[in-house]
């Protein structure tokens, strides 16, 4: 081969990496379908049977035990059978493949042999979920797809917030109409802030009165206290707002009672009175007493309210998002109560194993171990339950404080007036300007 020859042949390799790398930079789904997805296709089909036999996902067609003379014998079968699948299937970030399961088999062995599947694949995670009865559909991710993630876009309906993108590539929703009350967890510097922010930012021009609670004297919510209908700062305060809250819940159950609905949604559109989201930033705050019998009496009534509102809320237009570092049974039995009645869960990386237990548990064992995997580094990366009862890895959508600032004072004129949840916080002695 001449010099020239050679200068060539190196001049277009030096020009093909530059290319695939533009391309991976500029379109990194195109990239996978031309790279990535060929070679781990191929992976997945050439390492199937063996991953299979590996992680006790083949069976053999013949019996453990068999009979020779009078005798039973037991042993292993030589000969195991994998599950047949499909061909991978190639998605934007990473494959899918179908597992018609043998008879007999469950998709349970699947889901614990997940992580193998995704060593054995060479791809960030895989999830696994059962379509159908008899089938397993393995979804792959090639790389974390929550490390830079761009911003998903979704059409979000009245009571919905655009949070963030799920791992699985879709956009990450929290719609109130659909699941009408959320639990946030998360250690400090997780990322709930940012992701109440962020749904402050996108209910904010909505139609909603958003109803603040933050017992850290106002730091967090009281950001965007233009755009709320109320605020309360201490527990006391609490108390009333939710008092304020569940009597207006009365009136509205009186409402659908007297036009024969049973729902405000049912209620002709003039007469339907507007949502209320009630944000409460430490739940904790709420539930702690400090011994006195004043104390022990307010965090009681606070546990009472939320769990009425909690439980009749959702037709009449009452939603809460309640967000804490720590959910557990020590905080008051109250709060096991509250939890079972909030069924969008959303949780960040955490302390302690039982707060994703707690958040997550009675959900779903897996969703529990991914939580407990959540690393400092990733910050507003969260397990979140999705409305179809399954759930996802997430992240939200970096929010920061002044843009959700902005967008409070964008729509402050919006703020609806909620005259006897003021008259409550009045009569304690609180004082709000309107456009404060
Ligand atoms: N989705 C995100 N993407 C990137 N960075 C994020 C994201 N969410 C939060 N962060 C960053 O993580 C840090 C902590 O976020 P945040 O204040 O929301 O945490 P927190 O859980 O509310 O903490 P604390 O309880 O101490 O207030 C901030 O610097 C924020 O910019």
């Amino acid at each position: 081969m001449g010099p020239i020859t050679l200068a060539f042949l190196l001049a277009a390799l030096a020009w093909a990496l530059v290319a695939a790398a533009h391309v991976r930079q500029k379109y990194p789904a195109w990239f996978w379908y031309l790279t990535g997805y060929p070679i781990t296709a191929l992976r997945v089909v050439r390492t199937w049977r063996k991953v299979a036999v590996l992680n006790d996902l083949a069976v053999s067609p013949r019996p453990a035990r068999g009979l020779i003379g009078d005798l039973i014998v037991k042993g292993e079968a030589l000969r195991l059978v994998a599950p047949r699948i499909s061909f991978p299937k190639a998605t934007r970030t990473g494959l899918s493949l179908i597992v018609r399961l043998h008879p007999g088999q469950t998709p349970t062995p699947f889901i614990q042999a997940a992580d193998a599947l995704a060593h054995a694949w060479r791809v960030h995670a895989v999830r696994v979920t059962s379509p159908e009865r008899g089938l397993v559909h393995l979804l792959a991710t090639a790389g974390d797809p929550l490390q830079k993630p761009g911003l998903a876009s979704a059409r979000v309906p009245l009571l919905s917030a655009l949070l963030g993108i799920c791992e699985s590539g879709g956009a990450w929703v929290m719609n109130l109409r659909t699941v009408p009350h959320w639990l946030i967890v998360g250690a400090t510097q997780s990322g709930k802030s940012t992701l109440l922010a962020r749904i402050v930012t996108q209910l904010a021009p909505q139609p909603v009165a958003l109803v603040g609670i933050d017992c850290k004297g106002g730091m967090e919510l009281g950001l965007f206290d233009v755009r709320l209908s109320a605020l309360a700062t201490s527990r006391k305060e609490a108390v009333a707002v939710l008092d304020a809250l569940v009597a207006r819940m009365k009136l509205r159950m009186k409402a659908c009672r007297d036009h024969g609905v049973r729902s405000i949604w049912d209620l002709p559109e003039k007469l339907r009175p507007v949502p209320i989201v009630t944000l409460v930033d430490e739940l904790a705050e709420l539930y702690l007493s400090d011994g006195t019998r004043e104390g022990k009496a307010e965090a009681e009534r606070c546990s009472v309210l939320l769990l009425r509102i909690a439980q009749l809320g959702a037709a009449l237009g009452l939603h809460l998002v309640v967000a804490g570092q720590r959910m557990g049974s020590d905080l008051g039995p109250g709060v096991t109560a509250l939890r079972a009645q909030l069924s969008g869960r959303i949780c960040h990386r955490v302390n302690d194993p039982g707060t994703a237990e707690m958040t997550l548990g009675d959900l779903n064992k897996d969703a529990v171990a991914v939580a407990q995997s959540i690393t400092p580094d990733e910050k507003g990366v969260a397990v979140c339950t999705g409305p179809d009862g399954g759930w996802d890895r997430a992240r939200s959508h970096l929010t920061t404080v002044e843009e959700a600032h902005k967008a409070a004072i964008a729509h402050a004129h919006l703020t609806p007036e909620l005259l006897d949840v003021h008259k409550a916080l009045y009569d304690l002695g609180v004082k709000r300007d309107a456009g404060q």
